[in-house]
């Protein structure tokens, strides 16, 4: 087991390039179950979610290669095999194998998904939609049990806005006979790169981007190649990064509109935000920063997987801020660890509320989630001393080479062995 330590410090400058998305990844390679021959899939980010679905379509009959950050899938002999417990609990994506395969054998077993603990994590819309087009769905000792005869279009509407159920959706009705419509659907850039390869196989799909998507089922679906977007949160972490410890930073390969509601309050706060057609410039605030308030929100509004990295840049601001994270009204076990490195945040009705400018200082710290991880490290970055951060699992879930990228742009971080009573007291706490 490793830890990661931070040299606090050091000032960021130069430039960083953005991996392929992870949220888009981990329904991609699920998507490429529903065609009948190779499915090429460019861009994707060398993370252990990745690799953890990669295995899982191996373990399905799928037969996988890679070439560098390229995956290779040939569902031709992929079965429906039960998949009740092992890897699928490691993360919330593998319930996307519910989707894919019941549209591509009208039946699937999946245990329930794991992922990172965000407070509850609900799927009945997902099962809600999987009902609607004719399958019979039961929870039996932890597994989602899915069996249809026949999947026939419907029209659904999802009682909250969600990206997981919109997509697990899709992926069922491509192959339904006749028309589905999804009403209420989530509009975020993942759903958009899932429906593209989808488009690519052959689905039929129109609305994407927009709250109600039409799909008109077809019998069949083929393989093709496609290239990941870039990973709109990576971006905001290390434009995040920079406006906590950078002087000039580039950000490259991403897409800035995707990232509209993060840029507007890091210009708020009095940071300089330049965009051009795939690259961000974020430069050191020419005053002292201002505190902002921000409130997470189906895109495009503020993501919440920012919702924490942002949190360790307000402890840099002047005055008051408040964070309200309305989608995982939970997620803040990031908030205890940023106090122990001296943050004054007082959590109260659900939201954090930030007072600063504070000196942060070097502490022992454990992530507990991944963008947990990221806010942890950000703040190692801007704090005075040596911060040692635990969980790392979590942080290698969701980004590539954190620890080089970091380092390439002046950070002084690495990762050392845990020793034996190290590890004992990260397994008690
Ligand atoms: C809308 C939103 O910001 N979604 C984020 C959410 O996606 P994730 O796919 O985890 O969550 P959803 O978008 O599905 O859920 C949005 C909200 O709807 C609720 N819900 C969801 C499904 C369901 O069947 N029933 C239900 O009540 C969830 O508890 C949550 O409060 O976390 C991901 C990982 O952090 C992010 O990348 C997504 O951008
Ligand atoms: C929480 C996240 O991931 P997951 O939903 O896969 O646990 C995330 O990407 O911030």
């Amino acid at each position: 087991m490793q830890k990661m330590i931070v040299e606090g410090g050091h000032v960021l400058n130069g430039k960083v390039r953005i991996s392929g998305a992870k949220n888009s990844a981990v329904a991609l390679l699920p998507a490429a179950i529903l065609a009948d021959s190779e499915v090429t899939i460019e861009g994707l980010p060398q993370i252990s979610d990745v690799y953890t679905l990669s295995d899982l379509l191996e373990e399905i009959g799928g037969n996988v290669s890679w070439d560098g950050q390229t995956i290779h899938i040939n569902p031709e002999n992929m079965i429906s095999m039960p998949l009740p417990n092992g890897k699928v609990k490691k993360l919330r994506a593998s319930y996307y194998f519910m989707g894919a395969m019941l549209g591509k054998f009208k039946k699937a077993v999946i245990g329930l998904p794991g992922g990172c603990f965000l407070g509850p994590r609900p799927i009945d819309q997902h099962i809600k939609g999987f009902e609607a087009l004719g399958a019979e769905v039961t929870n039996e000792q932890g597994a989602i049990y899915l069996r249809a005869n026949e999947l026939r279009g419907a029209r659904i509407y999802l009682d909250v806005v969600s990206v997981g159920a919109t997509i697990n959706i899709m992926l069922a009705a491509v192959k339904a006979k006749g028309k589905t419509i999804i009403e209420n659907a989530a509009k975020e850039p993942e759903i958009i790169d899932v429906a593209t390869l989808l488009t690519n196989m052959g689905a039929k799909i129109k609305g994407v981007g927009t709250d109600v998507i039409r799909i008109e089922g077809v019998p069949s679906l083929h393989g093709c190649r496609h290239t990941i977007i870039p990973d709109r949160i990576e971006a905001g972490t290390y434009a995040i990064a920079a406006a906590a410890a950078g002087n000039e930073v580039i950000i490259d390969n991403v897409i800035p509109q995707h990232l509209e509601s993060l840029l507007a309050k890091l210009r708020e706060m009095g940071i300089t935000v330049e965009d051009s057609d795939d690259q961000l410039y974020i430069a050191r605030a020419k005053n002292p920063l201002k505190s902002v308030d921000i409130k997470t929100l189906v895109y495009p509004g503020f993501p919440t997987d920012l919702q924490q990295p942002f949190t360790s840049l307000l402890t840099k601001a002047h005055h008051t801020g408040v964070v309200t994270d309305t989608i995982y009204s939970a997620r803040l076990k990031h908030i205890d660890e940023l106090r122990r490195m001296n943050a004054l945040i007082k959590v109260e009705g659900g939201s954090a509320i930030v007072s600063g400018p504070v000196n942060l200082e070097g502490a022992r710290v454990k992530a507990s989630d991944l963008r947990a991880g990221a806010a942890l490290v950000i703040a190692g970055l801007m704090a005075n001393g040596i911060t040692e951060i635990t969980g790392l699992e979590h942080i290698d879930r969701g980004y590539e080479n954190m620890t080089e990228k970091l380092n390439s742009l002046g950070a002084n971080i690495w990762r050392e062995d845990m020793s034996e009573e190290e590890e004992l007291q990260f397994q008690n706490s």
